[in-house]
Parts: structure tokens; C-alpha cells; sequence
């Protein structure tokens, strides 16, 4: 059974499509990222998911139990961290995540072992200073522990690395790769990379509609059918010319190296071949992977 199920979900404002006939799912323990730039309509997805906005049309179900605008019962499924969380700031996080579980209905021993547990997991337990002093990285952090205090089958990560510094950001996305032994995954964000570093699946969300989605290698194998992109870098500037001046589809990308377009896959080996008769030393002979930000651009331009 899938964690999460969407099917044919649309929202509109003032007349204005912002969600148009949504569907993916997702598999438990699995990390599945949502794409999209500033608009396309993620927010309005995830409060949809969590009962906090009606859909105009379509279902949601979370954990096999469809979701209903209003009423919270599908929550109880739910760990939420959001992209800038807020915390009572003149607590520490071990007092903080007490209180929540409390809030939980967990019995004093339970809410402090819980925590003291989360704590570790998210690399606070030395930390026994007031939230306020904080930076954006360990209050994410905390908000991470917290969103799993329940052990929720489902986290829904708003954007949560948005805010953050690279440090902040590598940190947040190590944690999302452990809480899937726990839990599953489902991250928005428009960072293409921290999708590529992490994700098991995604979908590219543009215009409120999925314009691509499926497992990393599903979405970059569209792209192959064109045959691969090839970097030849040499020791001189003048090797280099000497290589490009072979083929029509070539162009230097600096002093020494040569990219070369879309490629038959059966023509490498003869490129190769050239090199060798040619004795041209080669420093990197390289087939270039599409980055998801490629593809992203690509699909948006249409
Ligand atoms: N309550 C609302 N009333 C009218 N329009 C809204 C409302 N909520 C969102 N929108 C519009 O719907 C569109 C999608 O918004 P949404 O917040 O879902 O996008 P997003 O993908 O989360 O973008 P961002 O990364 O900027 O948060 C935007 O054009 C936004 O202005």
C-alpha cells in the first residue's frame, strides 16, 4: 500500500487553476521530492494533504485513509516541518520537545525518552542552551525532531532546506536520509540538487500540473534517447583543436576541452579509437550526466 495517494486533485482561485488534476503516490520508506519554482502550487498541495484547504475535486489518501478537508484524523499519520519553524524561544530543546509530547498525550517518562532519543538522532543532545540563541540549521534540526516525535509513518517537508547555508542544507538532507528508516519522505523544495542527492523518487511540478515524474533514472533516461553528451579535455589548447576540428557537432567549453552534442551511443568507441590513432593524450574523457537542473529548464521552456 502507497503512504501517500493523490488522485486527479484540483484547486483553483478566483477561477484560476493553481492545482490541475494532480496524481502521484508514494511508497513507504522511500524519499520522494516535489518539485517546482516559487508558484507552482506546492503549498497549496501540502495543505491540501493535511486536511487544511479543500480541494475542489480529486482524493487524497494518507496511509490508506482518505483525507477530508477540517478534520485532522488523517494527521495522526503526519510529522510536518516547515521551512522556517517556530519554537517558545526561552526554552531549551530538551524542555521544548518535553512539552510537545505532553501536548501528545505521552506519559512524563515516555515524552523525556522520547526526546532525549530525537535529540540525538538530530545532533542536539549536547545542547542545552535556550532556542533563541539558535541558528536557522539547529532550529531545523530541532523541527525535524519534533515533526517525528510521534513516529508518524509520513514527514512532509515544506522546503526545509531553503533557508539554510550549505553546511545547514548537507546537514538537513543526512537527517531526511535517516528519518527514511523510520518513516517516509515527502520534501518540497526548488534546490534540484539536494533532490538529486537524496531522492528516491520525484515529480516536476510546474503550472500546478506534473510534467515529469518517476524514479531519478526514469526522468533522466527521457533525456538519453537523444544519446549522450561527451567532455574531452586535453593536456594543450592545441590537441584540443585538433579533435574539434574533426566533428561538426563540437565546441570548445575552455582553452583545452571539447564538448561534444548528443552523441550515437555506438559512436564512442570509434572516438576513442581517433584518440588513440591520433595519439592524442587525453586527461578526461567524460559522458555527462543530465543534472536535474537541465532537465528541469528544458521541460519548463517546453
Ligand atoms: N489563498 C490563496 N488565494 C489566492 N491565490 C493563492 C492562494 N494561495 C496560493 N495562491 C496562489 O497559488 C499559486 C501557487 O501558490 P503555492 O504557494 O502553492 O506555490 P508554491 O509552489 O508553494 O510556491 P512557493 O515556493 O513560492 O511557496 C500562486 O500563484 C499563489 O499566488
Amino acid at each position: 500500500m502507497n503512504m501517500l495517494t493523490l488522485s486527479h486533485v484540483c484547486k483553483s482561485f478566483g477561477g484560476r487553476p493553481v492545482v490541475d488534476d494532480l496524481s502521484f503516490s508514494v511508497k513507504p520508506h522511500t524519499i520522494f521530492g516535489f518539485i517546482g519554482q516559487n508558484g507552482a502550487g506546492k503549498t497549496t498541495t501540502m495543505k491540501m494533504i493535511l486536511g487544511l484547504l479543500a480541494a475542489d475535486r480529486g482524493n487524497i489518501e494518507v496511509n490508506g485513509e482518505q483525507v477530508a478537508f477540517g478534520r485532522t484524523r488523517t494527521n495522526r499519520h503526519i510529522g510536518y516541518l516547515s521551512d522556517v519553524p517556530e519554537f517558545y524561544g526561552f526554552m531549551t530543546p530538551g524542555e521544548y520537545l518535553e512539552l510537545c509530547g505532553k501536548i501528545a498525550r505521552m506519559a512524563p517518562s515516555q515524552a523525556r525518552s522520547k526526546s532525549a532519543e530525537l535529540l540525538k538522532l538530530v545532533g542536539l543532545d549536547g545542547a542545552d542552551t535556550r532556542i533563541q540563541g539558535f541558528s536557522r540549521g539547529m532550529k531545523q534540526r530541532l523541527g525535524m525532531a519534533q515533526a517525528l516525535l510521534n513516529d508518524p509513518p509520513l514527514l512532509i517537508c515544506d522546503e526545509p532546506t531553503s533557508s539554510l547555508d550549505p553546511l545547514g542544507r548537507k546537514e538537513i538532507l543526512e537527517l531526511m536520509l535517516l528519518a527514511k528508516n523510520r518513516t517516509t519522505v515527502v520534501f518540497s523544495t526548488h534546490i534540484l540538487s539536494d533532490v538529486e542527492r537524496i531522492c528516491d523518487e520525484a515529480a516536476f511540478l510546474h503550472q500546478g500540473r506534473i510534467i515529469r515524474g518517476g524514479t531519478l533514472e526514469e526522468i533522466r533516461a527521457a533525456r538519453r534517447e537523444d544519446g549522450p553528451e561527451l567532455e574531452v579535455e586535453f593536456y594543450s589548447a592545441a590537441d584540443a583543436e585538433r579533435f574539434k576540428a574533426r566533428f561538426s557537432a563540437a565546441r570548445m567549453f575552455s582553452l583545452s576541452g571539447v564538448r561534444l552534442e548528443a552523441q550515437d551511443e555506438e559512436a564512442v568507441p570509434g572516438i576513442l579509437e581517433m584518440l588513440a590513432r591520433e595519439r592524442l593524450p587525453v586527461r578526461r574523457f567524460e559522458r555527462l550526466e543530465p543534472t536535474l537542473e537541465d532537465l528541469f529548464a528544458e521541460m519548463v521552456r517546453g
